[in-house]
């Protein structure tokens, strides 16, 4: 069993510390990027999987520390899996206000039964920069994309993700619910085992 009481999260996004440190509990601290550096590495991969293990092991690098990634994105049925890995540059870095108009303006004639999508989570979690087996867990959440924002929780495009199992957005949920459910929940539910945490 591995064991890590300080991680450094590879992630310049509030809202996904937030989350992970919930879910991990107190038995492991995380340790924003942001404490070394506040330089964001190019998302260059063509995968969920390349991206999260490039921005684990810049990390490290930068860290000296074991390094937990988060690449996650929204996959709309309708538009072949986009904005997918680029979901955090869908309206061209102009932020999520951005990326959720764009997004609405762009499914605004299709019908209800055509807006399925789902959130993708994949972490990934490296002893050190040159670590050649970093551990990868993968969570999926489906769901549907509303015609109209909805919520004040959450961040990103959670006014916009409509949570069949709880008749809400997902930023209608209450933080402990969504991090139940959510696609970065369903990761970290597998990164716990393999851990030896859960
Ligand atoms: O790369 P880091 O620094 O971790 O932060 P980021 O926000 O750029 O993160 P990603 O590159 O993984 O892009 C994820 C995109 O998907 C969105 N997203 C991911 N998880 C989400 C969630 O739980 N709720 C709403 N939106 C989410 C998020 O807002 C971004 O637009
Ligand atoms: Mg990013």
């Amino acid at each position: 069993m591995m064991t890590f009481q300080q991680i450094v999260l590879a992630s310049h996004n509030a809202g996904k510390l937030k989350e992970l440190q919930a879910m991990l509990g107190d038995t492991v601290q995380l340790r924003s990027i942001g404490e070394f550096s506040s330089v964001e590495p190019e998302e260059t991969g063509l995968s969920f999987v390349e991206n999260a293990i490039l921005k684990a092991r810049n990390a490290a690098r930068i860290s000296g520390m074991p390094a937990l990634a988060d690449d996650s994105g929204l996959a709309v049925d309708f538009l072949g899996g986009a904005p997918g890995i680029y979901s955090a540059r869908y309206a061209d870095g102009k932020g999520d206000a951005a990326n959720n108009a764009k997004l609405l303006d762009v499914l605004k004639d299709v019908p209800q039964e055509q807006r399925g999508a789902q959130f993708v989570c994949v972490l990934a979690l490296v002893r050190h920069a040159d670590d050649p087996l970093p551990i990868l867990c993968e969570g999926l959440w489906h769901g549907r994309i509303l015609s109209e924002a909805s919520g004040e929780h959450g961040f990103g495009y959670d006014p916009l993700f409509w949570v069949p199992e709880r008749n809400c957005s997902s930023a209608e949920l209450s933080p402990a619910d969504k991090n139940q459910i959510s696609h970065r929940a369903r990761a970290m539910s597998l990164l716990r085992q393999r851990l030896g945490l859960a």
